[in-house]
């Protein structure tokens, strides 16, 4: 298990290694002892599995407060571009973000911590998109930024009309309104 850094402190890439042979491969998709050696005390107490079809975009989201929620994130099938925000008030990188490809041969996985917004678009029909949790589900810490926020400056792969976007998602406020709890 490999972590490789990305230009935002504590968001890490994280790279399985892949036993293959005549019956196909095997991989460790979580191993708490690499995660404890790079300084993460992760628990996680949640498993989630969404699907979705070509164009869904979900996000941006986090959970804060109680159940403040850090995500390990991969996809199982298909292929996402995957977007993480730093909404750390106190971060040098705050509101910046970092996007990258996971898809469906599922090596490649992505640690958020809390204090990220998080977000993915769906570039298949079908995608799998499955992720550990640090935090209980808690309707009462979760918040979220629209995805087209122009102070996030976005670059999702595809045009508007093609997007799938909740009503939820569409209500969200921008990143300025907004005070983080983080
Ligand atoms: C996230 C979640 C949702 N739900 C329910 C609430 C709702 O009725 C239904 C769909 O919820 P949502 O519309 O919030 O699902 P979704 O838009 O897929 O939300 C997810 O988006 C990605 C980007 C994340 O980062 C996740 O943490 C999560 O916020 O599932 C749970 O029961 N447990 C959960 O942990």
């Amino acid at each position: 298990m490999k972590f490789v850094t990305t230009p935002i402190p504590d968001l890490l890439i994280i790279e399985s290694q892949v036993w293959k042979d005549e019956r196909g491969f095997f991989m460790e998709t979580y191993n708490q002892n690499p995660f404890k050696t790079q300084g993460i005390a992760a628990t996680f107490v949640q498993d989630n599995l969404s699907c979705s079809h070509r164009g869904v975009l979900r996000g941006m989201h986090a959970q804060a407060g109680d159940n403040a929620q850090g995500k390990l994130v991969r996809v199982l099938h298909g292929r996402v571009l995957d977007v993480a925000v730093d909404i750390r008030k106190h971060s040098e990188t705050f509101g910046q973000s970092f996007s990258l490809i996971l898809d469906g041969n599922g090596a490649k996985s992505l640690w958020i911590p809390p204090g990220f917004l998080h977000g993915f678009l769906s570039l298949e029909d079908n995608t799998l998109f499955a992720y550990k949790v640090t935090g209980f589900y808690d309707k009462t810490g979760e918040l979220g930024v629209r995805w087209d926020d122009p102070d996030l400056a976005i670059d999702w792969p595809m045009d508007r009309d093609e997007l799938i976007v909740s009503e939820k998602d569409q209500q969200l406020p921008f990143l300025s309104d907004i005070v983080s709890p983080f």
